[in-house]
């Protein structure tokens, strides 16, 4: 699948995206069937234990992103541009996004920003980059804006609105909304030609994509939005018990 035809999955089906790291996970995933696969700066939280997704590097991503794309070599991998690797400016983002492309094997980049980042989304997508956009809560900014629900006044509900038109007419193929009122995210899934991903933006989205380890109950803390479909951490200590139990018992 290629960017166009994933944006031709809005109106067609639900989206099923999660985030992954590593080739395990993605072959795993893959065969489990899932739509998209997102090489998320998240992994600075999850696989790293930092704090914030700022200390993340371009070749964190390149080297996690290249992995996952082989472990899941026909799913749609979404590679996530990290802090600072954009914002310098358009040359910089060009040189950084391409080299994503060129060494990974991915199949789009997404980056954080609204209408502000408009014109570089344009110039990626004319040098045949495929971009997703991301706008919400945007934690590459959270130390300025923090990780509270977005789009609660007016104002900031005009510029999200603003922002998605402006990122889906720069030639986004898709739109991440993150942490945003479920009425605003409906809105903008209405008011864009583009699939819509959301997480912790309401059930209108086109697709939701969540944390992996959110998704597999393996995060201590995770955010209010993040529901836990499996409840890894305890299924792991019973197997470590069992384990433990069979070492004792001369079983192995
Ligand atoms: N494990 C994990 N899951 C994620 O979904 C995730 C990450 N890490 N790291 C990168 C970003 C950060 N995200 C976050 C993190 C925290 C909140 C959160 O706690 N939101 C609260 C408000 C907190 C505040 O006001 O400061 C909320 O009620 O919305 C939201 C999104 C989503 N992303
Ligand atoms: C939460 C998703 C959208 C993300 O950007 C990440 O995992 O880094
Ligand atoms: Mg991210």
């Amino acid at each position: 699948m290629n960017a166009t035809q994933f944006k031709k999955l809005k109106g067609s089906k639900k989206i099923i995206m999660l985030t992954c790291y590593d080739f395990s996970f993605a072959s795993a995933l893959e065969e489990a069937g899932v739509d998209a696969l997102l090489v998320g700066d998240s992994l600075g939280n999850v696989v790293q234990g930092k704090e914030t997704t700022l200390p993340v590097t371009l070749d964190q991503i390149i080297y996690h992103t290249e992995m996952v794309k082989r472990g899941a070599p026909n799913t749609f991998v979404v590679a996530d541009m990290p802090f600072l690797s954009y914002q310098i400016s358009v040359e910089e983002a060009l040189r950084n996004c391409g080299l994503v492309m060129k060494e990974t094997n991915c199949d789009a980049v997404k980056l954080e920003g609204g209408e502000e980042v408009a014109h570089l989304v344009r110039r990626l997508t004319e040098i045949g980059i495929p971009v997703m956009g991301h706008i919400g809560v945007t934690p590459q900014s959270a130390k300025l804006m923090g990780y509270g629900k977005r789009g609660k006044d007016i104002s900031d509900a005009e510029y999200l609105k603003r922002s998605a038109k402006a990122l889906y007419e720069a030639g986004a193929f898709s739109l991440v909304l993150e942490n945003m009122a479920a009425t605003l995210a409906k809105e903008i899934t209405e008011l864009v030609q583009i699939p819509t991903i959301g997480i912790g933006a309401g059930p209108e989205c086109d697709g939701q994509v969540l944390v992996l380890h959110d998704f597999m109950g393996l995060t201590k803390d995770r955010p209010p939005f993040a529901k836990p479909y499996f409840d890894l951490r305890a299924e792991l200590k019973k197997a470590v018990s069992s384990y433990k139990n069979d070492v004792e018992q001369g079983k192995l």
